[in-house]
């Protein structure tokens, strides 16, 4: 059994966070474990509280499951402040693993999942030792410095943040202003370049997709798929998650980890080569 593990907050209300981590592994018969950094009292309708944990109990965490398990891939999210950025990157730089960061910034509310002055942290300590980047428009955009409103813009943004030494960067669509479809480009340190396209949903049921992404290609990672098969099952996931709303809680519902399994034969992401 492939061994992953999520660094993450917490979400009460089980759409995003370490929640729709460990319940996109499962999904994906990997076995996950988690180091937690923050617990947030949040549900669709927002986060109404967090409580950052310790570095020092983060760094315990860490310890506690690399001792007993080889974790083959990790992910992380929600890291909150630049001190615990700063242990687990000490920490991971020591480790032979896989390393997927999804640079979680802002929750959907507008609530701020990571402290201003850690942005210069993830950048210089964490970036560095990652193989895959996801960041969402804005996120790309902090990261980057560089303001992104078309095409160009997004490739001078990722071939920027490449240069923090990371392997490859996938620019996540989901925020961007286009009608009928959800377009993630990928960009590779080697220069090449792939889009993966699908339907856009017409949902407000989208909260915790770029932490199912993330948690999907994390899952593939540890299970031997290729980063380009990896990134494109995790598309698939991601998007049958969200074309199956489970339609629960008033506010922005979780999406459906259950649908992959059920009907990733049916479905096919539509790949453009550059
Ligand atoms: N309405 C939608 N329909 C289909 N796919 C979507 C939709 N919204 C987001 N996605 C996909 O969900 C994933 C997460 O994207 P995004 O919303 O940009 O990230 P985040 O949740 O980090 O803000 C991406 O693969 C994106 O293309
Ligand atoms: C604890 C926690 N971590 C991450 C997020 C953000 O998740 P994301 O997948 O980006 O989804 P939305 O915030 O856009 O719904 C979170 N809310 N909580």
């Amino acid at each position: 059994m492939d061994v992953v593990m999520t660094i993450a907050g917490t979400d009460s209300g089980g759409g995003a966070g370490i929640q729709a981590d460990l319940k996109t592994f499962q999904e994906l018969k990997v076995f996950g474990t988690s180091a937690i950094t923050a617990l947030t009292a949040q549900n669709t309708l927002g986060v109404q509280g967090i409580f950052p944990i310790s570095p020092d109990f983060v760094l315990q965490q860490l310890t506690s499951v690399f001792s007993d398990f080889d974790v083959k891939a990790v992910k992380t999210g929600m890291l909150f402040s630049a001190e615990i950025i700063e242990v687990i990157a000490h920490f991971l730089q020591q480790k032979n693993v896989q390393l997927v960061i999804d640079p979680v910034m802002i929750a959907k509310g507008g609530e701020s999942l990571l402290q201003k002055e850690a942005v210069e942290a993830l950048k210089s300590k964490l970036i560095p030792l990652a193989t895959v980047l996801t960041p969402n428009i804005p996120e790309a955009e902090v990261i980057s410095g560089i303001k992104i409103e078309n095409e160009d813009q997004m490739a001078n943004a990722a071939h920027k943040i490449l240069q923090y030494g990371v392997q490859c960067v996938v620019m996540k669509g989901g925020h961007l202003h286009d009608q009928y479809s959800a377009t993630d480009k990928v960009y590779l340190a080697d220069g090449t370049t792939f889009s993966m396209k699908s339907e856009r949903i017409q949902t407000k049921h989208t909260h915790g997709t770029g932490c199912t992404f993330s948690a999907a290609l994390t899952s593939f990672l540890a299970k031997g798929y290729s980063l380009k098969n990896a990134m494109i099952e995790a598309k698939k996931f991601v998007q049958l998650a969200i074309e199956n709303p489970l339609n629960i809680g008033h506010g922005h519902g979780p999406t459906n980890h259950f649908a992959y399994q059920q009907r990733k034969g049916q479905y096919e992401v539509s790949i453009n080569e550059s």
